[in-house]
C-alpha cells in the first residue's frame, strides 16, 4: 500500500503582497515556497503549520485558514505526498531568515514561479483570488507534470 506523508504549507499575505522562502537546505531546495513541513506525532495539521512557520520564518499567527488540499505522486517513488495549505493576513514577528529558509516580500504580479515547484502556476491563482481548491499532481523527476486534477470547492 502506498506510504503517505502529510505535510503543511503557509503563504502569508499582505495586501498586495505574499511572502515566500527561498530553501536553503533539503526536499526543494533552491525553490521559493510558502512555509511548512512534517506533521509529527501528537500534533494536529495546523499546530504542525503554526510550528514550522515560526521555526522556519519566525512569524506567529493564531488565524491560519485551510485553503487548499493537494496531492503529489512521483512515478518513480511509492510515497504520496498529502499538503495542506493554509493562509494567513494575521500575524505578529518579523520574517526572519532561518537555517531552512530566507524570507522575502513578492509583489502578487511578480511571483517567481519559474523558481517555485512546477505545480504552482495551476493553483496559485486560484489561491490568489481567494479560492478553495483540491488537487492532485503526477511528477515525472521533480520538474516534469505528467497529469493533474484541480478543482474549486466550497468546501475542504
Ligand atoms: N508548492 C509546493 N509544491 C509541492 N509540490 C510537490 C513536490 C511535488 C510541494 C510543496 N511542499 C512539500 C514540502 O512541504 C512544503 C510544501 N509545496
Amino acid at each position: 500500500k502506498m506510504l503517505k506523508k502529510v505535510l503543511t504549507l503557509v503563504l502569508v499575505t499582505e495586501p498586495r503582497r505574499v511572502l515566500l522562502g527561498l530553501k536553503k537546505r533539503g526536499f526543494g531546495e533552491g525553490r521559493w515556497n510558502g512555509f511548512g513541513g512534517k506533521v509529527e506525532k501528537g500534533e494536529t495539521i495546523v499546530e504542525a503549520a503554526k510550528r514550522e512557520l515560526e521555526e522556519e520564518c519566525g512569524l506567529v499567527s493564531d488565524e491560519l485558514k485551510r485553503i487548499g488540499l493537494l496531492n503529489f505522486e512521483f512515478v518513480e517513488d511509492p510515497v504520496l505526498l498529502e499538503v495542506h495549505v493554509f493562509t494567513t493576513s494575521l500575524y505578529k514577528g518579523i520574517p526572519t531568515e532561518s537555517s531552512e529558509m530566507k524570507p522575502e516580500w513578492f509583489d502578487l504580479s511578480n511571483i517567481p514561479f519559474h523558481q517555485m515547484w512546477p505545480d504552482d502556476r495551476y493553483w496559485f491563482p486560484l489561491f490568489l483570488k481567494g479560492s478553495k481548491f483540491t488537487g492532485y499532481f503526477l511528477f515525472q523527476g521533480h520538474n516534469d507534470i505528467i497529469k493533474h486534477t484541480l478543482t474549486e470547492v466550497d468546501t475542504l
